[in-house]
């Protein structure tokens, strides 16, 4: 797997003060998005405390009994707080072998009040994401041939949207006839993602599954459907799955880096021109595209598919 192995994420800072270390970064970067849309970060300056208190946060929060953890349900696909079973139990007739919690944190931070003070933990561990992922993104849009600031400007990430998603898969009996997750890909631009140590992520390359692990202290980063989007197909957003297994519990958080939820999305017109190279893919704003694919059945790309202009 490309690894992207940058002092700190502010070396691909276009500021950074070494010219050398800034283009190579940026060379790094736009070939691990090009060639397989997922990466990993390390030495980003996140403390390790900090990265495995919230993990713990997130196995007490699934360690509350049903009846604390029915007052998180929420029904609607964008209630800020979510806790269930499976992907979308009122769109599938075969449930995944998966437990989740789903948090709107950005641009208003919402938060379960419990495990006791999980909130304050998961505040800074999601502040400190967002600089990793404002910082890619200004690599990424340089990578692009674009002013550093595009897609922070663009899509109005002062505002953008992030949401906090924890994932347990408990050892399952029959792990070669369950699923944790189904493939897909994910809508936002980039999401963020540290595990347990426990195996189980898989994304499709060249027509074919790879395991993806996290090291310790690393994050794992993939491209996602509004960064193909953007960058009219140059970076494509990269179905993956979660295999379970029946020996030990797996639990993974992803922090999902995307645009606000007003805005309207379309090829950077920079990356496009009207006969080589038309537009790709049918603007459509971010809330809509969410309430697509969150309220469906997961399925591979089928909501980028729906949008997309030219069939690959
Ligand atoms: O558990 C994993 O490794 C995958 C999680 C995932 O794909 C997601 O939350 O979108
Ligand atoms: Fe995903």
């Amino acid at each position: 797997m490309q690894s992207l192995r940058t002092r700190s994420p502010l070396s691909i800072s276009p500021n950074s003060a070494d010219p050398a270390q800034r283009s190579k970064a940026i060379h790094d970067l736009s070939k691990a998005c090009q060639d397989w849309g997922f990466f990993l970060v390390i030495n980003h300056g996140v403390s390790e405390s900090l990265m495995e208190n919230i993990m713990e946060g997130c196995y007490e929060f699934f360690n509350l009994t049903d009846e604390e953890k029915k007052a998180y349900e929420g029904s609607d696909v964008l209630d800020p707080i979510r806790c269930g079973t499976s992907f979308n139990t009122a769109k599938e007739t075969i449930f995944f072998w998966r437990d989740f919690l789903k948090v709107l944190v950005h641009p208003d931070f919402h938060f379960p009040d419990k495990p006791k003070g999980f909130s304050e933990l998961a505040l800074e561990y999601v502040e400190r994401i967002r600089e990793i992922s404002g910082e890619l993104l200004r690599g990424i849009s340089v990578s692009l041939g674009l002013e550093a600031s595009y897609i922070h400007d663009v899509l109005n990430l002062e505002s953008g949207l992030q949401v906090f998603v924890a994932n347990l898969y408990p050892p399952c009996p029959q792990p070669e006839l369950a699923l944790g997750m189904p493939p897909h890909s994910d809508h936002g631009l980039l999401n963020i993602l540290i595990e347990n140590g426990v195996g189980g992520l898989q994304l499709l390359h060249n027509a074919k599954w790879v395991n993806v692990r996290a090291p310790p202290n690393s994050f794992l980063v993939n491209t996602c459907d509004h960064l193909e989007i953007l960058s009219n197909g140059r970076y494509k957003s990269v179905v993956h799955r979660a295999v379970v297994n029946n020996a030990t519990t797996r639990l993974s958080l992803a922090v999902a880096n995307g645009p606000s939820l007003d805005t309207i999305v379309r090829p950077a017109p920079g990356l496009t021109d009207g006969a080589n190279n038309p537009p790709a893919y049918t603007p459509m704003k971010y809330k809509e595209y969410l309430q697509l694919q969150q309220g469906n059945k997961l399925d591979q790309k089928s909501v980028l598919d729906r949008i997309r202009l030219q069939k690959e």
